[in-house]
């Protein structure tokens, strides 16, 4: 049955829509948008009050399987990007058995085909991510990944970081950087700073991430290839995109929801929901970071989505898996703390997490017009909501964000058409086969 949104307040940039319209859609495509569209015999829905938005990407997510399915699936980790309003992820490779050949990749495409939102496969670069010998690229890349990347380890060889790159540019695949100097990050469980000293835990030093990124940028010059600098996370390294920007560099940077937010002040208390890699840092990096966003010098916002079991975040902080559940906190944490408080616009949120990633994975985003498919993200502004682990559609409840209550929420997701997502009137369902 068609589907007739109704007095949605419409914004897209790509399509210079910003206002009150009606959006008709038939099966899987857009079939109009226009000020008033009245229509006999479809599902009508009226969405008066909400923002009706292109439908959002998330270009670095862990969806753990194969492998780790007690921390996560393909259809759960779909699920909670669904009720996050993502109709599209990028997941990374750290799987068991790690992303580095076509034979897992095919799996992960066919459970992707179940499950409720679009998936895109990242690759590793190196066999195993173990950073010795490179994986087979122009395999994975005939396989359909979309970048490669070792994320979770850094490529601490330079000569192999080298010959990655020159590889992916053939193939025209960005090479996502996790920028960890492992020596200098030693066995470090938070930023070093003030709080790791009054707390007596090992600190990672900013320079663990930028050295790497100054490394990255010098090998990105030397081979032309295009670098990704995942969860960017301090002033330096801001600052060093910024002047290899400035040299016209084919470099791109994500940053995530919970390093613009937090800092390491937040590790008081002990919360192992507050360990990530990299870790939360001081808040002249995340005033860095903000600005970087807002400057152009990071292009997009990631969640780093990062579900582990309830053991794994058990017990002394030392000891907890790093990593934060991202998805389902991300929209709202960023209406709540950004627009709604006019640091940010509509228009740049969705350059930061649509526009840019699709830009930066080389898929294409139709957007909202006649003739694209209707992948579509509706928000209620209106809406204010405690998070609570226990209702999260992810298997991992690790978010430090646990309690808050934050202003505005997703309440319906639309992949090719399809509701997979209905929170209109408070269920938070997510539905199969519509
Ligand atoms: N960010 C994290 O703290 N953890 C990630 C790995 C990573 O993104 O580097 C994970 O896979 O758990
Ligand atoms: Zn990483
Ligand atoms: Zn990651």
């Amino acid at each position: 049955m068609k589907k007739l949104f109704k007095n949605a307040f419409i914004i897209d940039p790509s399509n210079d829509l910003a206002g009150k319209y009606d959006l008709l859609l038939d099966a899987d495509k857009i079939v109009a948008i226009k000020k008033e569209i009245n229509q006999e015999g479809c599902m009508i829905i009226d969405l008066k009050g909400k923002i009706l938005l292109p439908g959002l990407i998330d270009m670095h997510t862990h969806l753990r399987e194969p492998g780790f399915e007690e921390k996560e699936t393909i259809k759960t980790g779909c699920e909670a990007a669904a009720a996050g309003g993502f109709t599209t992820i990028a997941c990374m490779p750290n799987t068991n058995p790690v992303a580095d050949n076509q034979a897992t990749i095919e799996y992960i495409k066919a459970r992707a085909k179940e499950a409720v939102v679009n998936v895109i496969p990242i690759g590793s670069i190196t066999k195993g991510s173990s950073g010795k010998e490179l994986a087979e690229i122009g395999f994975l890349s005939e396989a359909g990944v979309k970048a490669i990347s070792d994320d979770g380890n850094p490529v601490m060889n330079s000569e192999i970081m080298r010959r990655a790159m020159e590889y992916a540019s053939s193939f025209s695949l960005p090479v996502i950087s996790h920028c960890e100097d492992k020596n200098l990050a030693g066995d470090g469980v938070m930023h070093e700073g003030y709080y790791s000293t009054i707390l007596g835990l090992k600190g990672i030093p900013a320079a663990a991430e930028e050295v790497m990124i100054a490394r990255d940028i010098i090998l990105a010059e030397m081979t032309g290839a295009h670098l990704h600098i995942a969860h960017l996370s301090t002033a330096r390294g801001v600052e060093l995109l910024r002047d290899a920007k400035k040299r016209g560099l084919k470099i791109t940077a994500e940053v995530t929801p919970h390093h613009l937010l937090l800092t390491d002040q937040k590790v008081k208390g002990y919360n192992p929901d507050t360990k990530v890699n990299p870790p939360l840092r001081s808040d002249r990096d995340r005033k860095a970071l903000c600005k970087g966003l807002k400057d152009g010098i990071i292009n997009v916002i990631a969640t780093d989505h990062a579900p582990h079991t309830y053991e794994d975040k058990l017990g002394e902080y030392d000891l907890a898996s790093f990593g934060i559940s991202g998805l389902e906190t991300a929209l709202s944490l960023l209406y709540d703390n950004f627009i709604d408080k006019n640091v940010f616009t509509w228009e740049e949120l969705l350059d930061f997490m649509a526009y840019g990633p699709a830009e930066i994975l080389g898929i294409k985003h139709g957007g909202l017009k006649k003739g694209s498919t209707a992948d579509i993200t509706v928000f209620d502004p209106d809406i204010s909501w405690k998070v609570s682990k226990e209702k999260m559609k992810s298997r991992g409840k690790n978010t430090p964000f646990a309690n808050n209550v934050l202003q505005g929420r997703v309440v319906l997701t639309v992949v090719k058409g399809n509701i997979v997502y209905n929170n209109m009137n408070g269920e938070a369902r997510i539905l199969y086969d519509n």
